[in-house]
Formats: structure tokens, C-alpha cells, sequence
């Protein structure tokens, strides 16, 4: 058996389990991910969060690295890798504070996505996601889609919007009407067509101007609270179909777990939100094939 230390945090109840490797060690192979994000064996949570000093982390993060001193290396519920998290990175942030590993307001992080820049606000953190972008821009029909979704909940395949936001979401407008608790997220969204490596998809409806509410079904884990990067990635896409209006560029996003800010900079979007701590602990790596000790 290895017994490890854990953190456990969530922003807007987008939880992951904290696992300090401040000397580089323990590494954790995909069954130790699935392990500890299991809610019923495990610790719980929608993903697996390394903290890892920079000088440990692999050798292309490490050359992307810049001023960033800790590396946050995300993995998902089902033992797969992200490149980024918006909700994590907060979260990540908080542990470093809290710990006194990082110190002053603003300081950066390395992810798989390059590096992320953070600032804390009022109320939590605030991210530079970086640029997004229109995943595949030159397929957008007319409607501004460029792809297709059948959820359990709605008749029929819903037009839908690609986004890079370092990761990929596939974005599905609903009426502002539409009661998005009628969809069925337990079941997998079908996209058509599915990007090479999987997507995260998000169901979006206006409430007003600058302020929509979503649910989402995430890669790699299934429905989860709230999505950071898929908060985006929907008021991008919200933004974008309205043409792109100057006067829109705050949006709040209304996820089941709270809410969520997201400010435009032209083609850099930055994600605002709460972060917390909420328990420390041990944890006993159980003997899987990928453990032998
Ligand atoms: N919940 C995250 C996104 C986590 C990664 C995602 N499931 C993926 O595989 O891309 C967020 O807050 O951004």
C-alpha cells in the first residue's frame, strides 16, 4: 500500500481531488485517478489535480514553463488527460496560496494548454484562459454551426458550434425558453462530427444581455456542476452569434453549482470565479496491475 496526502476542492462545485507531489513524488498512474475521483471507494471528485513544482514536471511543460513555478498537471475522472481546466486552475491557485507556496496577487501556473496567468478578485480568482478560437471555423454554416448534437431531452439534432478554448467544447443554443433541466445528462451526447480527440458539450440558454445559463457534459467525466473552460467557451459562443457586439464583453454564466464570469478581450477570454479548500486528509493507494507496491 502507498499512502499519499490529499486535498479535496471545488469551484462552483467542479471538485477535484488535490494530490501535492512537492518533491516530485508520488507520480500516479490512470487506475490511481479513478481511484481517488471515485465518490463511493475513493475520495470523490470530477477530476485529479498534481501540484507539481516546475523543476519535476515533464520536460515540454518545463520548456513552456516561463515564471511559472508550480505545474498543474489535470487529470480527468476516468483517468484521461486535459489540457487545461478553468475551475481548476482556481482551485489549484487557492492550495498554492493557502500554503504559502505562491504569494502576492498575481502569479502564473503551468498547464498542458501553456501558461495561465492569475489574479485574485473579489470573491475567488480570476484566469487569462488565453486565446479561444472557432475550432473549425470554415465548416460554420449560416446558423453559425458546424456540427451536430442528439441529446436525450430534445427531439431533434441540435446545431452546434465548435470552440478551442485549449481544450475542446462543441456549444448547443436553446431557446431562451428552453428548461434545460429536461435534458438527460446521464446518457452521452452524440456530436456529429465528434472531434478526433472528444469534446466537452455544453446546453446554453440566454437569460438576458451579457448573462446565459448552462449544463454541460464533460469529457471524461459526464455531467458535471460546472465546467470553467465550457463557461467560456458557451459565452464566446453566445457572443460570437450575436455578432460580437462592443457592449457585450462581461458575461455571467449560471451553472447548477453557482456562478461564473467571463470577460472578452478580443480574443482572449478570462474566467472568473470562486475557490475552495474544503478538506486534507490520507489516502491508501490500493494494489492495481499499474502498482505493484
Ligand atoms: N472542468 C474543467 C474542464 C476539465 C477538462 C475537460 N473534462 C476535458 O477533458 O477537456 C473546467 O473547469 O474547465
Amino acid at each position: 500500500m502507498t499512502t499519499i496526502s490529499f486535498a479535496k476542492g471545488h469551484g462552483t462545485k467542479n471538485d477535484f481531488v488535490l494530490v501535492p507531489a512537492l518533491d516530485g513524488t508520488p507520480a500516479i498512474t490512470a487506475d490511481d485517478v479513478v481511484f481517488l475521483a471515485d465518490r463511493r471507494a475513493g475520495v470523490g471528485g470530477d477530476g485529479v489535480i498534481r501540484v507539481v513544482p516546475v523543476e519535476h514536471a515533464p520536460e515540454d511543460i518545463r520548456a513552456a514553463a516561463g515564471d511559472a513555478r508550480w505545474f498543474m498537471d489535470y487529470r480527468n475522472q476516468d483517468g484521461s488527460l486535459g489540457e487545461m481546466c478553468g475551475n481548476g486552475t482556481r482551485v489549484f491557485a487557492k492550495y498554492l496560496l493557502d500554503n504559502g507556496l505562491e504569494s502576492g496577487r498575481d502569479f502564473d501556473i503551468a498547464t498542458r494548454d501553456g501558461v495561465k496567468r492569475m489574479t485574485v478578485v473579489d470573491g475567488g480568482f480570476e484566469v487569462d484562459l488565453g486565446v479561444w478560437r472557432l475550432a473549425r471555423a470554415p465548416e460554420a454554416d449560416e446558423r453559425g454551426s458546424d456540427s451536430v448534437v442528439q441529446v436525450v431531452g430534445a427531439p431533434d439534432p441540435l446545431p452546434a458550434l465548435s470552440i478551442d478554448m485549449g481544450n475542446p467544447h462543441t456549444v448547443v443554443a436553446l431557446p431562451p425558453e428552453f428548461d434545460l433541466s429536461t435534458l438527460d445528462l446521464a446518457h452521452q451526447p452524440r456530436v456529429d462530427p465528434l472531434p478526433e480527440h472528444g469534446t466537452n458539450v455544453e446546453f446554453v440558454r440566454a437569460i438576458g444581455p451579457g448573462h446565459i445559463a448552462m449544463r454541460v457534459h464533460e469529457r471524461g467525466v459526464g455531467e458535471t456542476q460546472s465546467c470553467g473552460t465550457g463557461a467560456a467557451a458557451a459565452a464566446v459562443a453566445t457572443w460570437w452569434w450575436a455578432g460580437q457586439p462592443a457592449d457585450q464583453l462581461r458575461w455571467r454564466v449560471d451553472v447548477p453549482g453557482g456562478q461564473l464570469g467571463l470577460r472578452i478581450e478580443s480574443d482572449r477570454a478570462f474566467l472568473s470565479g470562486p475557490a475552495e479548500i474544503v478538506a486534507t486528509g490520507t489516502v491508501q493507494l490500493p494494489i492495481t496491475p499499474s502498482r505493484n507496491a
